[in-house]
């Protein structure tokens, strides 16, 4: 469980009640499922929302992860939020329900269950970031495109950004990847756009992680250019800084860089509030941040479903 004063955070448990609740208030918009089980055995679950649920329309589709990382907390608080605006609002919200009408959108609101659960245990935070596979792996160098190709994580499996023993060794995004494959369609991936939450710095992130080029294969000028005008456009509604991932530091087996080189999904990284800090704390705001740094993303969020439509 969380520390005291830290209760409004979602255990992996109060996670799994707030999307079944979603389901039962609002039937026809969510539903409900699980991509895989983690190391220790939780199921990965996985909410869709969309008009006719239950019919897989031609509408396109919207990946949201969160959580890869166990310490950062609040990143399950904005796919929370997410589910939460996207049904509670349906009703309500012209804006809402455009968007829940003509797009199926797809929230996985905890990637690292594991991690994210060791890292609470006994109410005290243990600045854990891997999942709990042996030392541990990072699932975002796991991931199979390039991996461990630059330099951009460590074949120690006493490193933070250990890459695991082969790409998706870890049942975590094995689990996730499969999903995305099983989204290919008569030859087509129906995922067109996709963030992953992250905390902290405040930034907007594109591929490619693992090469400093702005162009490389898979990647031509007019995608870079695409990337960025979009990411720039999300960035200027919750005022992060848009960058290539690799003008932070070289990443290899990131999401990111699979999303879009396997599958040519319009892949982001968001690195959530705060913009600095000192050492760990920053990767544990006080639970009173969450409803102003979860929705200071919903127009960044409109603006990529907008454009998973071609806008
Ligand atoms: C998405 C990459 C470029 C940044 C990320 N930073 S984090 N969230 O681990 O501190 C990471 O190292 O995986
Ligand atoms: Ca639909
Ligand atoms: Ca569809
Ligand atoms: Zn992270």
């Amino acid at each position: 469980e969380f520390p005291p004063g830290d209760e409004a955070y979602h255990t992996y448990a109060e996670m799994t009640e707030a999307l079944r609740a979603a389901q039962r208030a609002y039937p026809g918009l969510a539903r409900l499922s699980s991509v895989g089980r983690s190391y220790e055995g939780r199921e990965l679950y996985l909410i869709k929302i969309s008009d006719n649920v239950d019919r897989d329309e031609a509408e396109p589709e919207v990946l949201f992860t969160c959580n890869q990382h166990a310490r950062e907390h609040l990143t399950t608080e904005m796919c929370l939020h997410l589910v939460q605006r996207f049904t509670a609002r349906y009703a309500t919200d012209a804006t809402v329900r455009q968007l829940v009408d003509s797009r199926e959108i797809y929230v996985l609101p905890q990637v690292n269950p594991d991690g994210s659960e060791y890292d609470i245990a006994g109410g005290r935070y243990k600045g854990w970031r891997k999942n709990r596979q042996g030392s541990g792996t990072d699932p975002n160098r796991n991931w199979d495109y390039r991996w461990g190709c630059c330099g951009g994580s460590s074949g120690n499996p006493r490193s933070d950004t250990y890459r695991g023993t082969a790409p998706f060794s870890a049942p975590e995004t094995r689990a996730v990847a499969n999903f995305v494959n099983s989204r290919v369609v008569g030859g087509s991936q129906q995922i067109t756009a996709h963030i992953d939450f992250h905390t902290y710095s405040e930034l907007v992130l594109w591929p490619y992680g693992y090469t400093y080029a702005d162009t490389a294969p898979g990647m031509n000028a007019e995608q870079a250019r695409r990337f960025a005008d979009i990411g720039r456009r999300m960035a200027a509604t919750n005022g992060y800084t848009p960058q290539q991932s690799s003008d932070l530091y070289i990443t290899d087996g990131s999401v990111n860089d699979w999303m879009w080189g396997v599958h040519g999904i319009l892949s982001y990284t968001f690195e959530m509030y705060p913009r600095t800090s000192s050492g760990l704390s920053g990767f544990y705001p006080p639970a009173s941040v969450i409803p102003r740094e979860t929705a200071r993303n919903d127009a960044a969020v409109d603006v990529l479903l907008r454009a998973a439509g071609g806008a």
